[in-house]
């Protein structure tokens, strides 16, 4: 079964993928590298077959990817609207986030006049960059790993990638700088998504055992997308109101433009939903928090109910 991931080889989303893969037998033996965030989610959308997916979520310096977000919200109001099957998050695991500065051979770091990187790495090692190479114009590309592959590509000891020592390893790059992320712990969020069918089907069913096994008895997050807030003193206060009722604890609330019209919002919330409830269809108190959003005219969409399966260096 095809696990897909943001790649190349070599990403920090590979080695989540890895981890994910370790855990969960259930999850895939062949990991297949996409070139963006939004190419693996709809590839788990779209397969007819079994598959998962590896996305980074969010980060401890910059915050969300919101191309993970933006695509996993997208995805699954499409398919739910035409009644397809869609994509959600089964399980999350946090890496500890190392950024190096990689050359083609050991040039002096006058020489280098271009960093590459992931735009959420080269924010990670800002303060780095504006002491170390204030000279070094700074390029995004598609991910730390690709930004390796160029360098290496080019062979050229005036480029620089930003990204992990394992990207040196496989590009065949010197590590020039090490741990150049500003804060010593940094840390990323990966999601494992799968599609709905699917976490019904014989597999994924097993892979929820599995899940239960290995998350005990922490909480899970139930992440949700809520659109229809409305744009009133105190909307949003009474749109949360029912979790507070119902001692629903919020560990994240982002808002995100809508895209339909300038000023109005969906927001993004994850949920920290306790080992002691039962599973979110089946819990009476989540549904008297769905009927006072219906109530009010909001729209929920669910982006999954997961454990996170703990951090890893
Ligand atoms: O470029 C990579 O290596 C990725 O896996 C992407 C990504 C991200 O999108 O946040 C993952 C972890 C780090 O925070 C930096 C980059």
């Amino acid at each position: 079964m095809p696990l897909y991931y943001f790649g190349p080889v070599a990403t920090f989303t590979h080695d989540a993928a890895g981890r994910f893969a370790n855990m969960l037998p259930e999850v895939g033996d062949v990991l297949v590298p996409m070139a963006t965030p939004s190419q693996v989610i709809q590839q788990v959308g779209a397969a007819s077959d079994a598959a998962f997916g590896c996305v980074p979520l969010e980060n401890s310096t910059e915050g969300s990817v919101r191309e993970s977000w933006d695509t996993l919200a997208r995805e699954v109001r499409r398919q739910t609207a035409c009644g397809q099957p869609a994509p959600q998050l089964v399980a999350a695991l946090t890496l500890r986030i190392e950024q190096h500065l990689l050359t083609f051979g050991e040039p002096d770091l006058s020489q280098v006049r271009e960093v590459m990187s992931h735009p959420q790495a080269l924010a990670q090692c800002r303060e780095w960059l504006e002491q170390n190479l204030p000279h070094a114009r700074q390029t995004a590309v598609a991910s730390t790993a690709d930004a390796a592959r160029i360098v290496r590509e080019t062979a050229d000891p005036g480029l620089a990638a930003i990204g992990p020592r394992k990207a040196a390893d496989v590009y065949g790059l010197c590590c020039r700088a090490e741990r150049i992320q500003t804060f010593r712990d940094n840390m990323t969020r990966f999601g494992l998504l799968a599609r709905t069918d699917h976490a019904r089907a014989a597999t994924t069913s097993r892979l929820q055992e599995r899940l239960r096994e290995l998350a005990g008895a922490d909480a899970w997050t139930l992440a949700l997308l809520l659109a229809g807030i409305e744009n009133r003193p105190g909307g949003l206060m009474s749109a949360l109101r029912p979790l507070h009722d119902e001692g629903f604890n919020l560990t994240r609330i982002e808002s995100r433009p809508s895209g339909q019209r300038l000023g109005e919002y969906v927001f993004f919330l994850d949920v920290q939903w306790p080992a002691d409830q039962p599973e979110p269809a089946a819990s009476f108190a989540w549904r008297r928090v769905q009927n006072a959003w219906a109530q009010a005219g909001i729209t929920v969409t669910s982006l999954g109910w997961f454990p996170d399966l703990g951090v890893f260096p």
